[in-house]
């Protein structure tokens, strides 16, 4: 059987130029699998393929046995695919409320993670609903664009890089609520630089390297092989 997120041969780029030169990734349902790499590998462009932001010149992604690759985003979305993008994207000047409020209205999709649901997942945005995006912590604005991901009700998440620039104490609390939205089921990659929060909430770790995945590995296995860390990532 084949897992719930495929991908086979993913190549994609920029105006003709070649950034992924064939991923093969695969993700469990309610898995979680955190996607490394150094800077400029490709991570970026393959949570942007996947989502349909940048089209691919070749491969296949099915999601659920079902083929996404080279649809729009909308479509994708409604495929059951959210996105937290790399440097959140928050509004300045909108409130946290009208962020959820757009969030909701886009994309009305059935499922358990309701604006009250996720306030309780995420209790700082309740008490920061009348604040613009510009008044927010860098940990808020992470919190509020999971916030606006998961009101779609994703099967799948894509999360790219979503510890930038936070303090630890913030980092862990990213990590519980990746874990939390992974119990419910949910699908999940993260594309990160902080090893220790993809290695404390994810089950498999894949490398990437010039645009390919070049090692896949358990996170038991990975924790265990420094040389491997060293030699892919250059960490301890
Ligand atoms: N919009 C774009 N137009 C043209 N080239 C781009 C664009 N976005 C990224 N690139 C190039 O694609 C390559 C891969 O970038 P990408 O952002 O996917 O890597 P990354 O692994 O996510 O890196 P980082 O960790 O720095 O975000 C880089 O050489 C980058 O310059």
């Amino acid at each position: 059987m084949k897992p719930f997120l495929h991908v086979r041969g993913l190549r994609s780029g920029y105006a003709g130029g070649v950034v992924l030169s064939g991923v093969d990734l695969d993700a469990e349902e309610g898995g979680i699998i955190a996607v490394l790499g150094r800077n400029g590998v490709g991570k970026t462009t393959l949570i942007s393929t996947v989502m349909g932001f940048v089209r691919p010149y070749e491969g296949s992604v099915t999601l659920d046995g079902r083929e996404i690759a080279g649809a729009r985003v909308d479509v994708i979305a409604r495929a059951g695919v959210g996105v937290v993008p790399q440097g959140r994207r928050v509004f300045a000047p909108l409130t946290v409320a009208e962020h959820l409020a757009i969030a909701a209205r886009r994309r009305p999709a059935r499922g358990p993670w309701t604006r009250a649901r996720i306030l309780e997942l995420l209790p700082r945005l309740g008490e920061r609903l009348g604040h613009r995006g510009d008044e927010l912590s860098g940990g808020e604005q992470q919190m509020l664009a999971i916030a606006r991901a998961l009101l779609g009700n994703p099967r799948l998440l894509l999360l790219d890089e979503p510890s930038d620039g936070l303090a630890p104490a913030i980092v862990s609390q990213v990590g519980e609520v990746v874990r939390e939205v992974s119990a419910e089921g949910m699908t999940v990659v993260l594309v990160e630089q902080n090893l220790g929060l993809a290695l404390s909430v994810a089950e498999h770790v894949a490398v990437m390297r010039k645009g390919s995945i070049v090692h896949r590995a358990t996170r038991a296995e990975f924790a265990a092989a420094p040389e491997d860390r060293r030699r892919l990532l250059g960490v301890d």
